[in-house]
């Protein structure tokens, strides 16, 4: 895989995907298409199969040895499970930002550096670290204490720290996976304002347990939700602005309006 051949298109879409663990079906047929430089918000109940969904993006699950997925991803172009693509590649193009802040045990300068270092970067690392803080919304707290361990930054300030990170990789998707989970209030709406400036350059999907959040900052919502057999389904996928006064389905409404989950 070139970077070029994905670069095509970075939306991604699901065709009638499927997740097994073992012999466990979790997650069966999910198709849906994520635009180009929007949020997509992926809510339901805990256990709905909404952060393996979003793993299938990175080939995050590929880790984990019982996982296995039928049906197909999309990135533009390109089929991200295609026999002889590169997870590594794939997750250059499609950065992740976890639940818990998770930075090095390096300076705030070196968090940054470290992915474009290791990838062969080639232009100006000061240029980029700058860049990348600024995109986070973070240069203006650090400018002045670079050399700083990321792990001295408050919990808000980390997972900022992390977003740079992901963003010096120069992917064109971020995936977000409850990134404000850990984070207080005021933390979070900083998170969630980033998140708007941030979708005017990249593709964000996120996941959420938070529909307050959904609300605040996607433009389109999936919902998922496991039967009685524990196997999720994509109820309804839809303008979040649609989905959260006019939801087509009653299993939505339920779950929006607090009945259940
Ligand atoms: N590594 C794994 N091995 C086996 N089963 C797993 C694994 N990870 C998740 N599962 C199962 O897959 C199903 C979906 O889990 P997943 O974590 O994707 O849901 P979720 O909607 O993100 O949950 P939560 O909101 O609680 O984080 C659950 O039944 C879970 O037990």
């Amino acid at each position: 895989m070139t970077t070029q051949a994905i670069a095509t298109g970075a939306a991604i879409r699901f065709d009638n995907v499927g997740v097994y663990y073992g012999e466990n079906q979790v997650i069966e047929d999910v198709s849906m298409e994520v635009t180009e430089k929007e949020i997509t918000a992926i809510i339901g109940p805990s256990g709905g199969g909404k952060s393996t969904l979003l793993r299938c993006i990175n080939r995050m699950n590929d880790l984990i040895p019982s996982f296995r997925m039928e049906g197909q991803v999309w990135f533009g172009e390109y089929n991200l499970y295609a026999p002889g693509s590169d997870p590594t590649q794939i997750r250059y193009e499609i950065g992740m930002v976890f639940q818990r802040p998770n930075p090095f045990s390096k300076s705030i300068y070196e968090n940054v550096a470290f992915g474009p270092r290791i990838n062969g970067y080639t232009g100006s690392l000061d240029a980029i670290v700058e860049d990348s803080l600024r995109s986070a919304a973070l240069w203006d707290e650090v400018k002045d204490r670079l050399k700083e361990s990321g792990l001295a930054l408050s919990g808000g300030q980390q997972q900022r720290l992390c977003i740079a990170r992901t963003l010096a990789i120069q992917p064109s998707v971020i995936l977000m996976d409850e990134p404000c989970s850990a984070l207080d209030p005021i933390a979070t709406l900083a998170i969630e304002d980033l998140m708007r400036e941030l979708k005017q350059r990249y593709t964000i999907i996120i996941v959420t347990h938070n529909m307050q959040q959904a609300g605040r900052v996607s433009d389109k919502t999936a919902f998922l939700m496991p039967d009685e057999n524990r196997v999720a389904h994509l109820i309804e996928f839809d303008q979040t602005s649609r989905m959260f006064t006019n939801p087509q389905d009653e299993r939505t409404e339920a779950y929006i309006t607090g009945r259940f989950g």
